[in-house]
């Protein structure tokens, strides 16, 4: 694990009066995991959308791989080899569990319509290669999950859910993906099965850098390589998951969210 896959250089993102990133520095390194923390509001989900062309940074700047990222849209840089998951799903429940893995491979997909319709072996091929594809990458994350290929997603339970979406993000193979919380929402039992399925995915592609929010610091201990914490749009301190659960400042910013949130309820 060496040299950094991702550089943020002072990124700041303005929203009318309020700053949700403030100067924002830090690094990505080929093939780790690192948990972007910090309490409810300071920045993450913000810094996500950032690199991912959702929203266009007020300042600043972010290399990717040796080229300019900032300011492009978001197919632009899921081109480039970024992909993300959502905190809040986003998968078409209606849809195929196979429909819903194969929009993330969308644009490697010939959809024109003299291909749809004159070149029907080609098509058939194509659509073969693909199935073949999201059973391989469904089946990787649990057999169970690669057999219902042809069941709505709305079917399936809550973690293959989130499993989806992480096969999603992974079928056009990026070389960096953005998880925003995906336990959120799921039982303890389950948010550990997914984290075993993220240090799998690790294992099987030992080249890919993930980003992960999650507020769950025991899993974040067990799977991350590095920490960086955020508070109020700035990188509070960036270490090993001891080190920054040690550090005071941190300590205190969770404090301080966990008291401001007892007074609200009061
Ligand atoms: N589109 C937007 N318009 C205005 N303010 C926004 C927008 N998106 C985010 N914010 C604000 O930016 C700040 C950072 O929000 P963000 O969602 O990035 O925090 P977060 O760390 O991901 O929080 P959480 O852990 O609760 O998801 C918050 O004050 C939020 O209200």
């Amino acid at each position: 694990m060496s040299g950094a896959i991702l550089v943020c250089d002072n990124v700041t993102m303005r929203f009318g009066g309020l700053v949700a990133l403030d100067g924002l520095s830090f690094d990505i390194r080929h093939g780790e995991v690192l948990g972007l923390l910090g309490p409810n509001g300071s920045g993450k989900t913000t810094f996500f959308n950032v690199v991912t062309g959702v929203y266009r940074a007020s300042a600043g700047s972010i290399d990717f791989e040796g080229r300019e990222i900032l300011g492009l849209s978001p197919q632009a840089v899921c081109r480039a080899g970024i992909t993300r998951t959502f905190q809040r799903s986003r998968l078409c429940l209606g849809l195929s569990v196979f429909d819903n893995i194969m929009i993330g491979h969308h644009r490697a997909l010939n959809h024109g319509l003299g291909f749809n319709l004159f070149r029907r072996k080609a098509l058939a091929r194509q659509v073969t290669e693909s199935r073949e594809l999201a059973h391989e990458l469904a089946s990787s994350f649990s057999p169970t999950l690669g057999r219902r290929l042809d069941e709505p997603a709305g079917a399936v339970s809550m973690i293959d859910r989130r499993r989806i979406e992480v096969c999603r993000a992974l079928v056009s193979r990026p070389r960096l993906l953005l998880l925003d919380e995906p336990s959120a929402g799921m039982t303890h039992e389950e948010c550990r099965q997914l984290m075993d399925d993220i240090l799998a995915v690790r294992e099987r592609m030992p080249g890919l850098s993930i980003v992960i929010i999650e507020h769950e610091m025991g899993m974040i201990e067990r799977i991350t390589d590095r920490c960086v914490v955020l508070n109020y749009g700035r990188k509070l301190c960036e270490g090993r998951y001891r080190e920054v659960a040690s550090d005071p400042e941190v300590q205190r910013a969770y404090l301080g969210a966990a008291l401001s949130e007892q007074r609200e309820a009061a």
